[in-house]
């Protein structure tokens, strides 16, 4: 989804990676604006998600489940280097491919994501999930009811609320027709990598999302504390101007490259992670002006 893999070099590309359960799909909004703002944009499926054939339930380690990404990646001509973005535990696949692709990549955005520093021996989340305790989820035994569970869905009436509490209401009926279970056993190996000099001197860019009631806030600062980012955006509610964000990427494409960063994380509306876009706005405008004028 979300254009090819090769292209032209002098054009920021964008790789997204989605969350648990989710797909390429999630990214629709998003890479159509970019798309049409001139930017590339391409969104993937991880193994056993969104249109990716592979049962979610057979997909028992992490490199399994990151291989599309990594294909992608290592099919990307020679010098090519793209802006690779992750969301929620998808963050633990871009810091695999951060590790894997060093050379391939030029930043690294972690949105409300997983962000654990290669070599650390503790993960910064003090449990992996914090509602896990309630019975919001759902589980899969694609090897029998005696076997551990395989698989894992947050159950239809829990969903709007934690994963999409800002969203229009469109969003998550579309959502509910398309997230598929996350394969459990392939997630346990996230955030277990070596330590990785090479891959610690490129960029990183962290968006925090500050009304998300499923990554905690408190939690996400944590994350922070632990591996600094180069960046840090917080976004602390939410509010939506498509027309007014469109105007102002057109009038950023011709800005420098870091200033384009600024404006990313205006677009991450979906999943009702990323908002307060009237705030936002004015105080980039207000950074662009100080900046550039
Ligand atoms: C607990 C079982 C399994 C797991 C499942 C899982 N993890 C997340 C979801 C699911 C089903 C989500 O829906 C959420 C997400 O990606 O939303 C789009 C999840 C998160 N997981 C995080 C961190 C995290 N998870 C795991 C491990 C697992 N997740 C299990 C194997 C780890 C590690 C390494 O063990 C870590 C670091 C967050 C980034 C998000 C938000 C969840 C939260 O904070 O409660």
């Amino acid at each position: 989804m979300g254009g090819g893999d090769g292209g032209d070099d002098s054009v920021l590309h964008f790789v997204f990676v989605h969350g648990a359960s989710h797909g390429a799909w999630c990214w629709y909004k998003l890479t159509t604006l970019l798309d049409a703002a001139g930017f590339k944009a391409t969104s993937v499926d991880l193994t056993g998600a969104g249109i990716n054939l592979t049962d979610s339930n057979t997909v028992v380690d992490f490199e399994h489940y990151n291989r599309p990404l990594f294909s992608l990646l290592s099919d990307l001509p020679p010098h090519h280097k793209i802006i690779l973005v992750g969301h929620s535990i998808g963050g633990g696949s871009v810091t695999e491919a951060l590790c894997k692709f060093t050379d391939k990549i030029s930043m690294v955005v972690y949105l409300a994501a997983d962000m654990v520093q290669p070599g650390s021996t503790s993960s910064p989340h003090d449990s992996t999930m914090a509602v896990g305790e309630e019975d919001i989820w759902e589980f899969t035994y694609g090897e029998g009811d005696d076997k551990p569970p395989t698989g894992m869905l947050m159950k239809e009436e829990f969903r709007r609320h934690y994963y999409y509490s800002q969203s229009p209401l469109e969003d998550p009926t579309l959502a509910c027709k398309l997230l598929r279970p996350a394969p459990l056993r392939a997630l346990n190996g996230a955030d277990k990598l070596a330590p990785n000099p090479e891959a610690e001197k490129v960029p990183r860019v962290y968006i925090k999302t500050a009304k998300d009631n499923l990554f905690d806030p408190l939690r996400q600062d944590r994350v922070v504390e632990k591996w600094p980012p180069s960046q840090l955006y917080i976004l602390e509610e939410s509010d939506i101007s498509w027309r007014r964000v469109i105007t102002l990427l057109f009038s950023l494409s011709r800005l420098p490259y870091s200033l384009i960063f600024s404006v990313l994380y205006l677009f991450f509306n979906y999943n009702a992670k990323l908002h307060s876009w009237f705030d936002h706005i004015s105080s980039l405008v207000h950074y662009i002006k100080k900046s550039y004028c």
